[in-house]
């Protein structure tokens, strides 16, 4: 199997592929398509082995990724911590129960809910992001440690989108004009506050360990230089998130044993350079955890011009509209021995944009009622679908260990409709 499929995948004589033991076509029938396979397992051993990749760091599962109740039990019983952006994902972690001392809260703009229910369960951890919050958190005096999100001013050389190391967008506080210094300064001018350390994220799908190498490097020296001047230590550096993996065999990713040890080397280095004491590492993958453990099985619907369109699109993945985000596919659940042609995947919705996968060899004979798996899509797909043309959101069902379980139920009509209250 390519690099792209869990790494459970395993394609049975007659065609049917095996997904953490279990058989597509047989999801399809019981749970109806399309549908989100997620793989346990594949997440288990994803989460272990950027623990063992970034030894004696705090490895705190990105939330933003994709997050249900079992999700988070999996990534709490793998001893990693939690990154939530919102009331809604601290609601599912709270639900979990998942431990509240090991949750961080982000956000550019946090809202009162946000912050009051964050509160109230007592997280760990608060990554401030405006002068304005800091001001709203001296009132509130939150027993949770806060770490300030600084721009370091390093290109992730990701899609413009996602590339939130640089100046000149929304997240953080930038280095290059002090404003990193002086959120530091304002937050430890207060007395309700506790300053735990500094923050930062480069961005998404990054795919090369020289960003984080330079933003290390830029980063020890403002926890020097805030030693220097206030004469305080601060003991914890976040990296954030963003290792980037491969949607199409071949294509590069930032795999964590590369990352950690780059990582873990610049950042002796640097502290050894400016004498100042290693401080714990934090980071936050989100889709390098579960992007492959996710395959979305579809149901062919109908073929025409070299155009395969299918029961789902741009509604539960709206990636290739966003980023330009290129898939591969491949005919599950029967066997052909029919040459390949290149065809385009394309969805239900009314939009000529509504592409999933361009150009992808599939057997000439695809038809009517056949199964359509696409990798790479538990990231940012289930997290980030919509109810476009009322079409009800897809199920997730966990498979592992050679059994199916549904996670997040298929949206109904009635779901659609418990909202429409006018
Ligand atoms: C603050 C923060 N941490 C972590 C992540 C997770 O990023 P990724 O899924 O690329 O690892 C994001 C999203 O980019 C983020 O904004
Ligand atoms: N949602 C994005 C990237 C942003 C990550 C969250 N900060 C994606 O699908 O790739």
């Amino acid at each position: 199997m390519s690099g792209v499929w869990p790494g459970s995948a395993f394609t049975r004589r007659d065609g049917e592929l095996l997904v953490g033991g279990v058989g597509l076509r047989d999801l399809a029938e019981r749970f109806g398509t399309p549908l989100h396979a997620l793989d346990e397992e594949e997440v288990r051993r994803r989460c272990q082995a950027f623990r063992r990749a970034f030894p004696g760091a705090d490895v705190a599962y990105a939330g933003k990724a994709f997050l249900c109740r079992a999700m988070a039990g999996w990534v709490a019983e793998e001893g990693l911590a939690l990154d939530v952006c919102s009331a809604g994902e601290l609601a599912v972690a709270r639900a979990a129960g998942f431990p509240a001392g090991r949750i961080l809260l982000h956000g550019n703009a946090k809202t009162p809910e946000d912050l009051h229910d964050a509160l109230e369960y007592g997280v760990g951890r608060i990554v401030v992001d405006s002068f304005h919050e800091i001001c709203r958190l001296a009132t509130l005096r939150p027993a949770s440690r806060l770490l300030v999100r600084v721009t370091p001013g390093v290109d992730g050389h990701t899609h413009a989108a996602m590339n939130t190391g640089v100046d000149g967008q929304k997240f953080g506080f930038p280095l290059s004009t002090g404003a990193a210094a002086e959120a530091v300064r304002r937050v430890l001018a207060q007395p309700g506050l506790t300053l735990g350390g500094l923050h930062c994220h480069l961005g998404s799908q990054i795919t090369g360990a020289a960003a984080y190498e330079e933003a290390v490097r830029r980063m020890v020296a403002l926890l020097a230089a805030v030693r220097e001047e206030h004469g305080v230590t601060l003991d914890e550096l976040d990296l954030g998130g963003g290792f980037g993996v491969a949607y199409r065999p071949g294509e590069p990713e930032l795999d964590p044993e590369t990352a950690g040890e780059a990582i873990g080397k610049t950042l002796r280095a640097a502290c050894a350079e400016h004498r100042t004491p290693v401080p714990r590492l934090t980071i936050e993958p989100g889709r390098a955890i579960v992007a492959r453990a996710g395959v979305t099985v579809y149901r062919v619907l109908g073929v025409k011009r070299g155009l395969v369109a299918v029961d789902g699109g741009m509604s539960d993945n709206p990636r290739p509209g966003l980023y330009g985000a290129r898939y591969t596919a491949r005919l599950v659940g029967r066997r052909t021995t029919c040459a390949e042609r290149e065809v385009t995947v394309v969805g239900r919705h009314c939009e000529a944009g509504d592409v999933l996968a361009r150009d992808v060899p599939l057997p000439a004979d695809v038809r009517p009622g056949d199964l359509l798996a696409v990798p790479v899509t538990g990231a940012y797909h289930h997290a980030m679908a919509s109810n476009y043309n009322l079409v009800r959101r897809p199920p997730v069902v966990g498979v592992g260990f050679g059994r199916a379980r549904l996670l997040v139920r298929r949206e109904t009509p009635e779901d659609l409709l418990l909202r429409d209250v006018g």
